[in-house]
């Protein structure tokens, strides 16, 4: 189903928690809403599902205004942390539930379960009771209660928050799967950017009540819209002058423009790694963190402190060792603007020549 949101607004009391927010999402794909606590993304999935009544804005369905529709009649499947399944019923009763409400032959009932089950991985589980069954296991029955009724857009808060980290990222690539075979038209809310970026063919960062930036993972990713974002998503550090970074063309930054930094566009290494020494500047390894696959090294350059990743498969560094820095690309921002800056020693090839 294709989904449209057009100006929608949510007053709580006094408390603005939804502003002005707009969005569409095409038919068959799965949109991360991601933002800290308290953004709104729980408030925005509820006006969806008719739970709460937007102060303004409209809601469209194939492109029909749903706002006054109530919540049985929008086609919507939920999947909730805490939308616990019945104690009393078995996994089978568990999922034939809304086909049940809706007074669904028994033989289709049966089939539609059966379908089911096999699609979420539960064969041989039918006859068991939610406490008999393991945390994954039971969010596997929500996917499946949630999807039977064929709902035509299904609304997932939070669905893995109360479970353990291993299993929440099998359950991650599980759901990535179980979506694209369904072909379900769903909305993803959490907190986690690593669970977003996994999982979403589109991200949409919230917060204050305000969509700060929607795309692609990785475009939201490479491209940050806003300072927020910039911070929000990937790791970073800040560089409160930005005018004294090295070989970037800051005409354009004024006094407090400050900028952004990823470790992947930070370079850090002995001079012999460098083809043209004068672009870099002198820095000392302050910290080293073994990441596994390669080390997180934390470098001082004069009073800045910078990070960035160095494979296993080069020299090793030492804390204290000197070293020779090179960035390469920093998001900039002042209070109106934000925007992207290269280091022209490593945009422009010409000026290595100099
Ligand atoms: N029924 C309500 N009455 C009053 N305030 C509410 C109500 N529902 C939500 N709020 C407030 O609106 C704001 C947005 O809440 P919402 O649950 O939408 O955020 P969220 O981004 O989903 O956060 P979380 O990740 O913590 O669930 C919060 O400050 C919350 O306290």
């Amino acid at each position: 189903m294709h989904v449209e949101v057009r100006g929608l607004d949510k007053h709580f009391g006094s408390f603005h928690a939804v502003k002005d927010v707009s969005f569409g999402i095409q038919k068959g794909h799965l949109i991360g809403l991601l933002g800290p606590s308290g953004g709104g993304k729980t408030s925005i999935l509820r006006m969806l599902a008719g739970l709460e009544t937007p102060d303004s804005g409209e809601i469209l369905f194939h492109g029909k205004r749903v706002n006054d529709l109530p919540t049985q009649e929008r086609g919507i499947g939920f999947v909730f942390q805490n939308y616990a399944l019945f104690k009393h019923m078995t996994v089978f009763e568990n999922i034939a539930y809304g086909l049940k409400v809706k007074k669904a032959p028994k033989a289709q009932i049966r089939d539609r379960v059966t379908e089911l089950v096999e699609l979420t991985g539960l064969k041989g589980f039918e006859q068991r009771y939610p406490q008999q069954l393991s945390g994954g296991q039971r969010q596997r029955v929500a996917f499946a209660r949630a999807l039977a009724p064929e709902p035509q857009l299904l609304l997932l808060d939070e669905p893995f928050a109360a479970i353990d980290a291993k299993i929440r990222q099998e359950l991650r690539s599980w759901l990535r799967e179980l979506i694209e075979r369904v072909g379900i038209t769903s909305i993803f809310v959490t907190h986690d950017q690593d669970e977003a970026i996994e999982v979403a063919d589109e991200i949409m960062v919230i917060s204050q009540g305000r969509v700060e930036q929607k795309g692609t993972p990785w475009h939201i990713y490479k491209e940050p819209a806003t300072p927020f974002v910039a911070s929000f998503i990937g790791e970073s550090t800040q560089v409160e002058h930005a005018a004294k970074l090295h070989g970037f063309d800051l005409a354009a930054a004024k006094a407090g423009t400050r900028a952004l930094i990823r470790p992947e566009y930070v370079e850090a290494g002995r001079p012999n790694e460098f083809t043209l020494l004068s672009a870099t500047e002198e820095g000392v390894v302050r910290h080293l963190h073994f990441r596994g696959s390669q080390w997180l090294v934390e470098v001082q350059v004069g009073e800045q402190s910078l990070i960035t990743y160095r494979s296993l498969e080069k020299d090793s560094l030492q804390v204290g060792d000197p070293v020779r820095v090179l960035v390469h690309r920093a998001y900039l921002y002042n209070d109106e603007r934000s925007w992207i800056a290269e280091n022209r020693f490593k945009a422009d090839p010409m000026s290595m020549m100099i």
